[in-house]
């Protein structure tokens, strides 16, 4: 099947922006500007456990997103990630394509590009890589790029890493629920969480007032922790208005997802928000996506709900959480 890449319409030199990525009018960047002078919270995993377990609920409730520092994962195997995902999307488009997804049928890992069926519907500035990271037993390393080599290596590396971040946060986030803290790792499957990588690639846009490289949303996974380079772009929903994402060098981005609201029962929020693509600059993202094993059930936790605190959410697999937020049908 063709498709046709957004990196390659980028080649071309346009002049104008091609009709299936204008966005309504209320949607476009120049009519929904970010809110100057607001800072979201920056929280170092270093320092005094009881304060970190405050800051982290705090931000978890109040804003679903919060950037990390000092988390232990080096510079240099950040700086790795970037490059190897780079190199892929600079191979020449021939050598990309037999990675090519297909989640019409199914297949969901892979090199994608969204498409549109009809002409009302608008598609995002980009491309992206898809594929599952963790648990090893169930990942299927053929869908990783082959090139550049070093790839596996890097990002299982990487996979330990956000592993270990990811069971620290779990920890303080059940803390803060005043849960055993490893109560909602147990949920999310133990060692079965499964971990998926998504590089986004954004090439330069001839008209990003009118365009968006991902379009407001929540993501569906646990806790979602994400890497991009220097280019600004990510923003997020808070209080009525769009706040930009200030680029932290070696900072991780971390989004509560969708099944952390539900388990916690609407104490974290799931952080609606959105990327806009610039006008000279590649804009590229790394976004690690926790989430359960599909035939986990999630619902609102039960020592968290009680008379005066009914459930807001129902309890359903992963499996049919994904399905109905694919085809956008009411939880
Ligand atoms: O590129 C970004 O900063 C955000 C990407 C994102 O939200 C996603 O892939 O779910
Ligand atoms: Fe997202």
């Amino acid at each position: 099947m063709e498709v046709n890449r957004v990196q390659t319409l980028a080649s071309n030199q346009l002049k104008e922006l091609p009709p299936q990525f204008i966005r309504p009018a209320n949607e476009r960047p120049e009519n929904t500007k970010a809110l100057e002078g607001v800072a979201v919270p920056i929280i170092s995993l270093s320092q005094s456990h009881n304060l970190l377990v405050k800051k982290i609920t705090e931000a978890a409730s109040e804003w679903g997103f919060f950037v990390i520092i000092n988390h232990g994962i080096s510079k240099k195997l950040i700086q790795r990630v970037k490059e190897v995902g780079h190199e892929f999307f600079s191979l020449p488009q021939k050598e990309k394509e037999p990675y090519a997804n297909d989640p019409s049928s199914g297949k969901f890992e892979g090199y994608g590009t969204k498409m549109t069926k009809n002409l009302e519907e608008k598609v995002e500035w980009l491309d992206y890589y898809f594929h599952l990271i963790n648990p090893p037993s169930r990942v299927n390393y053929d869908l990783w790029p082959k090139s550049p080599t070093s790839y596996r290596e890097v990002t299982q590396e990487y996979n330990k890493e956000i592993l270990r971040v990811t069971d620290n946060i779990l920890e303080l986030l059940s803390e803060g629920l005043a849960l055993e803290s490893k109560a909602l790792k147990n949920h999310l499957g133990g060692e079965e969480i499964e971990l998926e990588m998504k590089i986004n690639m954004y090439p330069p846009c001839p008209q990003p007032e009118l365009a968006l490289g991902v379009e407001p949303h929540t993501d569906m996974s646990a806790l979602t922790l994400l890497v991009p380079n220097d280019v600004p772009g990510l923003q997020v929903w808070k209080d009525n208005n769009w706040v930009a994402v200030n680029y932290l060098q070696n900072a991780l981005f971390l989004h509560i997802g969708d099944q952390l609201e539900v388990m916690s029962n609407g104490r974290y929020k799931s952080v609606l928000h959105r990327s806009l693509v610039n006008k000279e600059h590649k804009r590229m993202s790394w976004a690690v996506f926790v989430a359960p094993p599909h035939e986990a059930m999630i619902g609102p936790l039960p020592l968290l709900v009680n008379d005066q605190n009914p459930p807001k959410f129902s309890t359903k697999t992963y499996a049919e959480y994904r399905y109905r937020k694919f085809n956008k049908i009411p939880q």
